[in-house]
């Protein structure tokens, strides 16, 4: 069957859903062309498929193809900044990371290597999960492209800054303090957002103090309001190269069920895209969204959060790239 697609900007863009219903077909984030379909990409969206890093519910393995799922819906102009991310740079879907469900520290490697390989050529990654162990090797993939420590900005209901689960260094529980430990974070510019919900001792805080990070609660959200919460955070990032790790689970349950570690008392999503367009202008070199666990989702509401999520950080960082190369081909259809 034939592909129309939308070729705006003289970019490869979405399959044209006024053409081809959104609902046909094999699905790429927001119908985007496969990887392998352009030349190359500015931006990669890539999903990793492992959850053997959960210490409680299962199943974020199939978060990725969940969000690509849910993307179908996404609109090729996004009003609330303004921009066609698509037709400002190329955008691709380079499909799923195989990774060894076995083998956490094997696992751990390959996400590492895969996100170099696709960011080799200079193109950014934003990354659907997967588990929030992979955000260490994300970081670290993003740090050695950047070439200095980053910024960056951590939203979830839990600090991810634990020590050790039973022995286990690598879970979704602890990827930011192996990041801080391995020195990939500027530890002047870190910030955790929509943090809530029992810890395990008010140690965990003065541990996290003493890491570097920030902390902006989801009360804090609700207390002073978003653009308060903008300000703040911009002044901690300033220029530095910035990475956002979005855990779905720093929305209230009532607006992502399906995921992994569930807190009552979480952000709308409403308020986290806000938080998120008010990053405009900032130095986004890398991002994920991860913890979409679709068994416990209902009615696609944590699949559709997601892939907005998703689709303003694409945007966010169409906006600031200066394209690789120029408009490929030939202007509008
Ligand atoms: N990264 C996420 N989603 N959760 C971490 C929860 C760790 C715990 O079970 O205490
Ligand atoms: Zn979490
Ligand atoms: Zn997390």
């Amino acid at each position: 069957m034939e592909e129309l697609r939308v070729t705006g900007g003289g970019r490869l863009g979405p399959i044209d859903s006024s053409r081809i219903p959104r609902y046909a077909g094999a699905a790429t984030f927001a119908r985007l062309p496969r990887l392998d379909q352009v030349d190359r990409a500015d931006i990669a969206v890539v999903g990793v498929p492992f959850d053997s890093g959960v210490s409680y519910r299962p199943g974020a393995r199939f978060g990725g193809n969940h969000i690509r799922e849910a993307s179908r819906l996404l609109r090729p102009y996004n009003p609330a900044l303004d921009v066609s991310p698509f037709e400002r740079v190329q955008v691709a879907d380079a499909g799923d990371m195989a990774v060894n469900p076995f083998n956490i520290g094997e696992a751990i490697e390959t996400v590492q290597q895969n996100a170099l390989d696709l960011t080799a050529d200079g193109a950014r990654l934003v990354t659907l999960g997967g588990d929030h162990t992979i955000a260490l090797p994300l970081l670290r993939a993003a740090a050695e492209r950047a070439g200095s420590p980053m910024a960056m900005l951590h939203f979830d209901a839990h600090l991810d800054t634990w020590d050790t689960y039973f022995g286990a260094e690598y879970t979704h529980g602890t990827p930011f303090r192996r990041a801080v430990e391995e020195g990939i974070l500027d530890t002047e510019a870190i910030s955790h957002v929509g943090t809530r919900g029992p810890l395990y001792g008010v140690r965990d805080l003065e541990d996290d103090r003493r890491f570097g990070f920030g902390i902006v609660t989801s009360s804090d959200v609700y207390r002073k309001g978003v653009d308060e919460i903008v300000d703040q955070l911009r002044q901690r990032i300033g220029d530095r190269p910035l990475y956002v790790s979005v855990d779905i689970d720093v929305l209230d349950p009532a607006h992502a069920p399906g995921t992994g570690t569930p807190e009552a008392g979480g952000i709308t999503s409403r308020e986290l895209l806000e938080i998120l367009r008010g990053l405009r202008g900032l130095n986004l070199v890398g991002a994920d969204v991860v913890e979409v666990a679709p068994a416990y989702d209902h009615a696609e509401l944590t699949g559709v959060a997601a892939s907005h999520v998703a689709y303003d950080l694409v945007t966010l960082m169409a906006d600031t790239l200066t394209p690789a190369t120029p408009a490929p081909i030939t202007e509008d259809h």
